[in-house]
Formats: C-alpha cells, structure tokens, sequence
C-alpha cells in the first residue's frame, strides 16, 4: 500500500447525527472528492445497511466504523458483511487479540474487493489514569505502540490511534501502515470527551494519513465553512 494521500482528501466527516435527515442535510453539501464519510454506532444502529448504500450511491467512500471485538468466527463474519456492503474501510479493536485479526484478515482475503482493515488501539477518550482504572498501566503511547505492533504482525492495513501517537508508530512500523487519527481539534475547538487531541496540521505532520473529524464540523454553525477552514489549515501545513 502507498501513502499518497493528498492534504485535501485526508478527511474523514463523523456522521454522528440522530437522524436521517440531519446527516443527508450535510452530506447534501459534501464533495466525495474532498472527503470520506465514517457511519458509527449511533446512524448504523438507528438506519442500518441502507443508509451506507445511500452514502455510496452519491459517490462517497464509507468508513463502516462498528469496531468489531467478538470472538474470532464471529468478528470474521461481520468483516464479511462489511465487504459485501461494499465499504472502504472497517474496524476492530485490537484488544480481540492476534486470532481475531488473523480470522478476519483470512476471511477478507477471500473477498473480491475487500475494505481496508483497521484496528483501534487505544480510545482517544482515554488518559493514563483512564486506563490505569481499567488494569492497564503504562502510557496511551506504550499501549497504543504494543497493540499497533500486535496488529501489523496480525494483518491489519492500520490503525487507529490519536494523532499524539502517530509520529512513534510511524516510526516504528514504517510507511505503508496506515495511521487513521480521530482526537482532531482545530485550534479553539471545545474537546468535549475527547483526551488525547492535536490540531489537523499537528496531526498531518506527526504522520496521520486520515483525520477523523465529527462535531467541530457537524456542529459548526457553518459545516461547509468549518471543513474550508481545515482544508486551508493543512494546505498552509
Ligand atoms: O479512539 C477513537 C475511535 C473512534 N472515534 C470516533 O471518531 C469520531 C470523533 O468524533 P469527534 O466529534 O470529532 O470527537 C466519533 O465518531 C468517535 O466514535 C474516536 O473519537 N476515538
């Protein structure tokens, strides 16, 4: 795989909206050449299937983000179901361990266009102290390097990490490994529950090859100019 992802095609829009009609309103302004779309829990849960085969009929490249964390067969499966949906890219947590990865790389393999296959590794809501509550100590940075070490050796295509972690995995996993960062915040924008956070620039240049990027742009008076604002950030970048 290459990097080649030019500045203004790195983001990705988080539709996270309670409705239909509040995502299609964005989505109705949105160019598929500037940008990707992810579908979380929150849309895939109240519209399912249909509503990614609408995305993509407009032309749009999906991010089915459900980060998948079952049992091997199962997880396989549901990557499978993915893949037949026709999305780009699909998630697991690398937490599911080597022969959940395993399951679902051998399964996808056999798909004849298979989504690029991504693992998160650790939540970009969480701090040392969050997962030192949860029996994980150590820094997000040592977690987030172990478990993107895991899931290369696994046959994932990348990881999910905040855009904090990005430059030492880059470093240490090397080019072709794709890093997708969520934990975005352009300068002055509220955090809200996410922890670990870098500006889109900041990201770019610690490694990112795709911003994940939700409320600073669907909750932005003006989304369209939110998004311009970025992708003038990362042009001067
Ligand atoms: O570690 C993770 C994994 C996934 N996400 C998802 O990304 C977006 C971020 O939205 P913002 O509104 O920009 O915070 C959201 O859909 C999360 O489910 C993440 O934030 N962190």
């Amino acid at each position: 795989m290459t990097q080649s992802t030019h500045p203004l095609t790195r983001i990705i829009v988080a539709l996270d909206f309670a409705a239909e009609a509040e995502a299609l309103a964005l989505v109705e302004r949105l160019d598929p050449a500037r940008c990707r779309l992810k579908v979380g829990k929150e849309l895939f849960t109240r519209l399912g299937p249909a509503f990614v085969e609408t995305l993509q009929r407009r032309g749009f490249e999906v991010f089915l983000d459900l980060k998948f964390h079952d049992i091997p067969n199962t997880v396989a499966a549901a990557c499978a179901a993915a893949a037949d949906l026709g999305v780009w890219m699909v998630n697991v947590h690398v937490t599911g361990g080597a022969r959940m990865i395993e399951a679902a790389r051998e399964r996808l393999s056999r798909m004849p266009q298979p989504p690029l296959l991504i693992g998160v590794t650790v939540l970009t809501s969480l701090d040392e102290s969050d997962l030192a509550a949860i029996g994980c100590p150590g820094s997000p940075r040592e977690r987030v390097l172990a478990l993107a070490r895991l899931g290369q050796a696994s046959g994932l295509d990348g990881i999910v990490c905040s855009p904090l972690e990005a430059a030492p995995v880059r470093e240490a996993l090397g080019r072709d490994f794709l890093l997708v960062t969520p934990g975005v915040r352009p300068a002055g924008a509220a955090a809200g529950d996410q922890k670990r956070v870098m500006t889109p620039p900041e990201a770019v240049a610690a490694g990112a090859d795709h911003l994940v990027i939700g409320r600073p742009i669907t909750q932005a008076v003006d989304p369209l100019a939110a998004i311009a604002e970025i992708e003038r950030s990362l042009t001067r970048a």
